[in-house]
């Protein structure tokens, strides 16, 4: 694998695929399986979403990190469709990501109070 394959850009090219495959944007269900599941809509790509999350959580509890990397491309795939079809960008949870860093989650969730 080189520096180009291995780098976050991959997440950029393939939100730009994403984009080009939403129904606004002509995306051929017979073409494409994205624009196929955009086209049938949240219920469907989000269904996608739950498999995936908990075909992970298996390969996790089987302890096997190949599958533990092959599920988590899938539950990253779908999980950009969805932010294609909600017109946002994996920028936007990078951005949320770079916001959070250096914050401990125990630091933040004791901000929170004791309500939440
Ligand atoms: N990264 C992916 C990618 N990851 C997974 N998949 C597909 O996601 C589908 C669902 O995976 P599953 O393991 O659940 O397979 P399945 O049980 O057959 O799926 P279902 O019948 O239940 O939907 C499979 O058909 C995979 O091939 C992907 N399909 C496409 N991409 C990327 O998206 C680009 C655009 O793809 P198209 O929109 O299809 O042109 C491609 O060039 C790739 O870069």
């Amino acid at each position: 694998m080189n520096d180009a394959d291995n780098s976050a850009d991959i997440l950029f090219r393939l939100a730009d695929t994403l984009a080009t495959r939403l129904p606004a944007q002509g995306g051929d269900p017979d073409a494409s399986y994205s624009a196929k599941l955009l086209a049938r809509g949240p219920d469907a790509f989000l269904k996608k979403i739950g498999e995936e999350a908990t075909e992970l959580v298996m390969a996790a509890k089987d302890n096997a990190p190949d599958r533990i990397v092959y599920e988590t491309a899938d539950l990253w795939f779908h999980s950009l469709i969805a932010l294609a079809h909600y017109n946002l960008r994996p920028e936007d949870v990078l951005r949320e990501l770079a916001r959070r860093e250096g914050t401990s989650g125990l630091a933040e969730k004791a901000s929170r109070g004791s309500g939440s």
